[in-house]
Parts: structure tokens; sequence; C-alpha cells
């Protein structure tokens, strides 16, 4: 028996050079009967290593024929995949003989979240394996499925339980002999489907409509169109074709630099020099959450979820059985989609979720995540309260999405245990977690917050304290730009259509019709810009001496709250309802506004709409750098995809301006900014001007331009 081994990402060419070395020796020697393939420590592969993929030979080109030189070997070939079997690495099992996987591996070919396709022949090998609606979902989501679904769906052959290597090997002497034809996938039929043309087109709009702008989903599928038009090698064809257009494609740079950037933020660090080499996370073995609102209640579920012990409070019964209702509706709908249903979560049982109104209970909870709203006054005072009922060691969390840290753990006696965890809703499916570190917090507060991220399953990103921290700091500028186009002659319409076709989910006036305009507007009442204590004669459209948009205060003082009132920047079919619909009172309502104010409304493009409301975003982001608010951009690039629906596809706002490049974002906020000189977010940020100055340096270098003393923190 010849035993071959694949590294998981380790030199990917000197993988390929030891698969093909190792098959020919073992096709040239009498006394191999079989071949299996497996992987080092205890993993099959996980793909080519992606840094590599800025050289195209070394990758897609290098695989397909080795990936054939396996399934035409006369000798069965066996893989015997353990850990992960992805992208690169499920090719090379597809063209094995024979897969056996153990129970608890995991595959994918998740090439299309990297803005690829499987360019090694996967793309018109699986269809013929497990059929065309399964390997299409599979190819175009990129999705990572356990070795027991692999197994139904006919991916492998059989699972273990136990040791994999042995098995397969028994499985290979057992197969000796046999004809190896019916087990080569590039001779078999691509299984048909009832209407296959019609499938395909209706899977193409559905591919177009989730893709959002991105181009390797609606390619995955034209690569496994071809494997159901085709003959195999034709379809290889095509596929390498396709693969070529997307590597060479901005979007699969941008696809793998979010790839890295993910994992980068995990890497935190402050200022001062904490980082995980200087603090340990403080087990949570039980937790409490405050406040049982749309965002208590995510977080509730989300804790569940993680099978953390969570104690429930809400002031008063009647808000908590409000509450307690809706958590457990949403408890149920979270169970149905898991394979234990609601045993696997155990949400009934007292010791598991338990709801209150008693502050006592919280004695011996590890952390408490406070979820009251946005109020500065009751904030303080619950923790004020939980400084004084919680365990020494515990650590007390703030859901706040603005408010200032520090002033929230003034009213303790262990303002370094204090620390902002910023959900974002819906919280138990969002992935972000905006951590926020104040003066006092500690790198063990910090390193217990960002473990809890992990245990959530979602993406913690450390940063500093500010108003608006990073998420909805950058998001002020853009939103201010959105209602000031609207002043200027624009529909709310028009601007949501631009950032949409850019990629948004949805633009700045459908989002904040979905969030609530009163959220916003009891903000702006708590910081005097509008209501009773804003001063008599102030002017209407000028707040210290800055430019101020009265527009969304005017709405909901019509009582206008969004999707909640059926009536908003859009107008909706009932209250609550889903579907915007323009509004002729709206329009109309925005013309009298300009008339009373002396604007003449003009027609302002889509190139205006959109760099107004990113550059202002971007250049916020580079004062945020500047002010080391963040450690990176990369962490304005993760906060953004997956806290504000930024295209993945584009790598994220601050990645975004290292490809439109700095000279042109600096030109055109220096453009816009003489045209609008009371808007101070259009004035280019002294970071952006350094950085074009020194020849607009590659996105990894930025940070390094900055002096250290510029640190704030
Ligand atoms: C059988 C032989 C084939 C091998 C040679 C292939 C030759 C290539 C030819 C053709 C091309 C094929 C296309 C591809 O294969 S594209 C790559 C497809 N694979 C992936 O997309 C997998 C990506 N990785 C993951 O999903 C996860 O990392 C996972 C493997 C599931 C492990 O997850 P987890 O345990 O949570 O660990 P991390 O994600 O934090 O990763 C740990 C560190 O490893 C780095 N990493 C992971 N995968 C890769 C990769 N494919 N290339 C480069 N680096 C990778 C990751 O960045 C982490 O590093 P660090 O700690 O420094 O941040």
């Amino acid at each position: 028996m010849e035993l071959l081994s694949l590294t998981v990402n380790s030199n990917s060419l000197a993988v390929l050079q030891a698969l093909e070395d190792g098959l020919k020796k073992a096709d040239a020697d009498p006394s191999v009967k079989a071949v299996m393939i497996c992987g080092e420590n205890g993993k099959f592969s996980a793909g080519a290593d992606i840094r590599g993929f800025s050289s195209p030979k070394r990758h897609g080109g290098a695989l397909g024929p080795i990936v054939s030189l396996i399934e035409s070997s006369e000798k069965p070939v066996v893989a015997a995949i353990e850990g992960v079997a992805l992208g690169g690495g499920l090719e090379v099992a597809l063209g094995c003989h024979y897969r056996i996987a153990h129970v608890k591996a995991w595959m994918g070919l998740p090439e299309v979240t990297l803005g690829l396709l499987p360019g090694a022949e996967g793309t018109q090998r699986l269809p013929r394996l497990i059929g065309v609606p399964t390997a299409l979902d599979m190819i175009t989501t990129g999705k990572h499925i356990p070795a027991t679904e692999a197994l139904k769906l006919g991916l492998v052959d059989e699972i273990v339980e136990e040791n994999t290597i042995e098995a397969a090997i028994r499985l290979a002497n057992k197969v000796i002999g046999q004809p190896l034809g019916p087990r080569r996938l590039s001779l078999k039929p691509v299984p048909k489907v009832p209407n296959m043309e019609a499938f395909l087109r209706e899977a193409a709009v559905k591919v177009k409509q989730q893709a959002r702008g991105c181009l390797a989903p609606e390619l995955c599928l034209q690569a496994v169109r071809a494997a159901t038009e085709t003959p195999f090698a034709e379809g290889v064809r095509r596929e390498r074709e396709l693969f070529r257009v997307l590597l060479s494609s901005g979007q699969a740079q941008a696809l793998q630099y979010a790839f890295f950037a993910e994992r980068a933020v995990h890497r935190w660090a402050t200022p001062a020099g904490a980082s995980w080499s200087s603090a340990a996370p403080q087990p949570v073995c039980k937790a409490a959450v405050i406040g049982l609102g749309t965002m208590g209640r995510g977080i509730v579920t989300s804790l569940v979820k993680a099978s953390i012990p969570v104690v429930a409070l809400e002031q008063d019964l009647e808000y908590l059985n409000k509450g307690r209702k809706a958590v457990m509706l949403l408890l149920e709908r979270e169970a149905m989609k898991m394979e234990g249903g609601a045993q696997s979560l155990d949400f009934h049982n007292p010791a598991r979720l338990q709801f209150t109104v008693d502050f006592d209970l919280l004695h011996d909870v590890d952390l408490v995540i406070e979820a009251v709203f946005e109020n500065m006054a009751l904030k303080k005072e619950i923790f004020h309260k939980l400084s004084k009922i919680c365990k020494p060691g515990a650590l007390l969390c703030t859901n706040t999405s603005a408010l200032n840290i520090d002033e929230i753990a003034s009213a303790t006696s262990r303002p370094q245990q204090v620390i902002g965890t910023h959900f974002f809703s819906p919280a138990h499916v969002m992935r972000l977690l905006e951590i926020i570190y104040g003066r006092h917090t500690s790198p063990t507060a910090i390193a217990t917050a960002m473990q809890l991220a992990k245990t959530l399953k979602k993406v913690g990103v450390v940063v500093g304290n500010c108003f608006g921290f990073v998420g909805n700091r950058m998001m002020f500028p853009y939103v201010q730009q959105a209602v000031f186009l609207l002043e200027e002659g624009s529909r709310p319409e028009a601007v949501d259509q631009v950032l949409e076709d850019f990629g948004f989910k949805i633009g700045p006036f459908r989002m904040s019709d979905l969030a609530g305009l009163d959220v916003g507007w009891r903000s702006r009442q708590g910081q005097g810009l509008t209501g009773p204590s804003l001063p008599a004669g102030t002017p209407a459209r000028q707040r210290q001496g800055q430019r101020y948009s009265p527009l969304p205060d005017l709405l909901c003082e019509h009582g206008r709250f969004g999707q909640k009132t059926a009536k908003g920047w859009y107008q909706y079919e009932k209250a609550g309802g889903r579907t915007a619909t323009p509004d002729p009172w709206l329009h109309s309502f925005l013309s009298r506004y300009r008339d009373t104010h002396g604007i003449k409304a003009r027609f302002i493009d889509q190139e205006e709409i959109l760099e107004r409301c990113l550059f202002s975003l971007i250049n916020e982001g580079f004062a945020i750098l500047a002010e080391g608010i963040a450690s990176g951009p990369e962490h304005l690039d993760v906060i953004y995809i997956n806290g504000y629906g930024w295209p993945r596809h584009r790598g994220g706002p601050m990645f975004y301006a290292s490809t439109v490049g700095l000279p042109r974002v600096l030109d055109k906020l220096q453009k816009y900014s003489e045209a609008h000189p009371d808007v101070p977010g259009l004035r280019p940020s002294a970071f952006l001007k350094k950085l074009v100055a020194v020849g607009n340096p590659p996105i990894k270098e930025w940070m390094s331009y900055l002096s250290q003393q510029s640190s704030k923190l």
C-alpha cells in the first residue's frame, strides 16, 4: 500500500509536487496495488494557501491535471478525510475513486467566498456525484457541510467514528481488482433534473439576487451550467476560463483581504500594549442580561444558543412577561433550525434560562450585559446597583451604541471591569460585536469580551471609546450626506438605489425607516440639537456654525417614525410593514421645505450621491485611525462588513478607498468640501492627506505613517 500524506495549507506547491510524484511512483511500482491519500495531523486539507492566489500559476491551473491523474490511475485511490476537506482539498478527494470520512470531518468548496470558483475541475465533478441542485448550492454558497450530511448526499462512501486511515486502508484492500470505470466521476453523466433549463434559469435569478453585485456566485453557476450542457473536457475548459476571469477581478482580492482581516482583528491590541499575550479571559459560566427590548431579547437568545446559562432581568412584571414571550418565540424559532430542536437548547430549564425582576439574583453571575435604552442617567443608575450586587470579579458590559463608557464606569466602584459590548440588531443573527474599552478597562476584561464573542460565534472587534465608537461614528457623516442630498434636490429612493446598486443590503433611508427615526430623534434631543432645549433663535439649518438638516426631526414631529408607524422616508402597507413605496406626500413635503428655505432643487447624479456618502464615511475612518480608536483599517472594514451590510466583495470602506486610490478620494473630498464649507465631514482628514503626500502606500503600510504620539488613548 502506498501512503500519500497531504499537509493543510503548507506550501501548496510542495504538496502538489509530492502528490504528483507519489502517484507516478505508485503507478510505476507493480508491488503497489492501491493508493490511500490522507492529510497530516488529523486534517485532510483546507485547500490552497490563500495568500498564494496573487500568483495564479501556482494554483488552479496546477491542481486540475493532478486530480485527473488521480482519477485515471489504474489502481484504486481512496481519500481518507479527517478534519477538513475544503477547496482544492475536496477537489483532490473528488478525483479519488472512493472517499471515506471521519464522522467529525467537514467538507466544502468555499472558493466562492474568496471571489473564485473551484478551478480544479470541482464544478464538473461535484454535480456528477451529488446532482446539480445540491452541487450548485454547495458551490455557489461555499458552505461547509458535516460528514453526516456528506454521507446522505453521496459525497462520501462511508463515515467512521474511529481511525479513518485504517478504515480507508481496509476499503482500499477490499476494492483491489474491482473495475474503476464506474468510480471515475469524469466519465459519469450529470444526473437529470426534470426541467434542467427552467431549474438553472430560476437558480440564476436567485443567485444574482443574493450576490448583490458579487461576480463569483454567478460565474460558479455558469461553470455548473457548462457541466449540464457540454462533455466533461469542454466543461473543464469553461471552468478554467471563468476561473481566470475571477482571479483577475478586484473582487477576489477584496474577498481574500476580508478573510484575513477577520482573522487579524482577533489579534487585538490596545495603544497601551495590552493583547492576548498580556491577558487571559475569565471563564463565563453564567451571564445576566438587563432589559428585554429588541436588543436584550436577541442577546439572551445568543447566550442560550451558546449554552451559557442566563438570568434575564426586567424592570417590572409587565415588561418581564412581554420580554419572556418574545425570547421564547425567538428561541423556539432557533431550535427549529437546529438538529436536536428545543431539547438541544434546553431553554425551558430554569437552570439554563431564568426570568426575574429581582436584581439580587445577579449576585453570582460572571458577566452582565446591560441592554436598556440609550439614557445615560438610567445606565449609570443600573451600573451603580450592579457594582454593589455582583460578585467582585464579574464583568459589567453595556450594550450602548454611542454613549461614553468612562462615564458609565464612573458610576461603579470597579471601572476596570466595565466594558462596552455593542451588539447589532438582530443580536442573535448579526455577526459583529464591537468591544469598547474605556480609560480604566482591564486587559482581562477585553480578553473576556473577545472570548465571549468567539463563544457566541461572532466577530469581536476591539475599539477605543468615543462618541459612536467606530461603526456609528463613521455612519453619522454618511447619513448626514444622504439627508443633505435630499435638501439639495434628490429623493430617498434615488439615494437608496445608488447605494444598493453599490452593494449595500439596504440604503440609508430604508435602513433608517427599519431602525426607527425616533431613535436618532431622541439622541439629538438629548444632545440639545432639537426639541425644547434648543435655544430660541437657533437657525433652522445650522448648529454651532455647521450645516444641520432638521428634515429627520420634522418627519418625527409628523409622527413618521418609519416602518413602525407605516410612514417614514417611505410609506408602508401597514404599521410594521416591510414593503417600502415612494411616498408622494414626502416628495411634496421636500418641495415645500426647499421653498421655505430658499433652496433651488438641482439634479444630483449617481456619482455625486455615491461619493458624498461613501467618501465622508471613509474620511471619518481616517480620523478614527489617526486618533488611535482602532488599531488598523482592517478593524473598520470588518465592522462595516459584519455590522452595516457593506458589500463584502468590496472589502470594506478602507479597502475600497485603497482600490479607488487615495489621491482620488482626497481630490473629491476637497471639491465637495469647497462646495460645502460648513460641512466638517467633507473636510479631508489630516491622515488621508498625509498618506497621499507620501505617495498613496498600500493599505497594509498605512499605520506605519502614524506617529505613536497621535494616539489619544
Ligand atoms: C489535497 C491537496 C490540495 C492542497 C493543495 C491545493 C492546491 C491548490 C490548488 C487549487 C486551488 C484550490 C482553491 C482553494 O483551495 S481556495 C482555499 C479554499 N479553502 C478555504 O477557503 C479554507 C479557508 N479556511 C477556513 O475556512 C478555516 O481557516 C478552517 C480551515 C475551517 C479552520 O478554521 P479555524 O479553526 O477557525 O481557524 P482559522 O480560520 O482561525 O485559521 C487558522 C489560521 O490558518 C489560516 N488559514 C486557514 N486557511 C487558510 C488557507 N486556505 N490559506 C492560508 N491561510 C489559511 C488562517 O488565516 C489562520 O491564520 P492566522 O492564525 O495567522 O490568522
